[in-house]
């Protein structure tokens, strides 16, 4: 198995303590979790990509209980193993598109993807040297799945990644980074709790509240 969680627990402070479900998943594979609005998805999402740690049980990406880094170790790890797509873009303003991907590139030592490849497989090859205040909202969100796959990450964690996008632009995003998460043999899990994912990916599961 590449991704396993067991038992996690977390609460914030003065708050509830989540229980969260088991998860495991091989490479390829994709899941969603789906929940409403408060009920602790983005938490389990901070906890897989070692943002938040856990109070008791672990998580593990091909052998590494993420957990158990210390956080110099942890945000190595990340940088090189985890690729994360947020709910808005979060890019580098004064860079061009294409210095944005070689940023991240600069922060880890693996052998990543080739930058022009990956953005022409985006369909962004015409916006390489355009600024990203430049782009449209779509494009912009593109360019933050590059940015997150340019390392060849093992687990692919995006949150609420469809959400301000139209139809056309969700289906086509859910698609990028299914066909992504096959190419490079990545986990993939999308926090959501827009309709529209669970047709195209069709494992899931639901975080309550209890
Ligand atoms: N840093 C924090 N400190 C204290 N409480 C927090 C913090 N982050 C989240 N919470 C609380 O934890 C609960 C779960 O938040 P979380 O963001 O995980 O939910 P969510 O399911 O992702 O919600 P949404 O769909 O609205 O984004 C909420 O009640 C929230 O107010």
């Amino acid at each position: 198995m590449l991704f396993q969680t067991k038992d996690l627990k977390f609460s914030h402070p003065g708050q509830k303590e989540y229980h969260f479900q088991d998860i495991s998943l091989d490479r390829g594979e994709s899941l969603l979790v789906l929940g409403k609005s408060g009920s602790g998805k983005t938490t389990l999402l901070n906890l897989f990509a070692g943002l938040l740690s856990p109070h008791s049980g672990s998580v593990v990406l091909d052998g590494t209980a993420i957990n158990q880094l210390d956080s110099g170790k942890m945000d190595r790890f990340r940088g090189e193993n985890i690729g994360i797509v947020f709910q808005k873009p979060h890019l580098l303003a004064p860079l061009d598109v294409k210095e944005n991907l070689m940023m991240a590139r600069y922060f880890s030592n693996k052998n990543g993807q080739d930058a022009d490849e990956l953005l022409q497989e985006l369909d962004l090859s015409h916006k390489s040297h355009s600024l990203v205040n430049q782009l449209s909202e779509g494009e912009a969100q593109r360019v933050s799945i590059a940015r997150a796959l340019i390392n060849r990450p093992k687990l692919i964690l995006a949150d609420e990644p469809t959400s301000s996008l139209d139809d056309e632009n969700a289906e086509r995003v859910v698609k990028l980074l299914q066909g992504q998460a096959t190419k490079i043999q990545a986990a993939l899990i999308i926090v959501t709790h827009d309709h529209r994912v669970k047709e195209q990916i069709s494992n899931y599961i639901e975080v309550k509240s209890v």
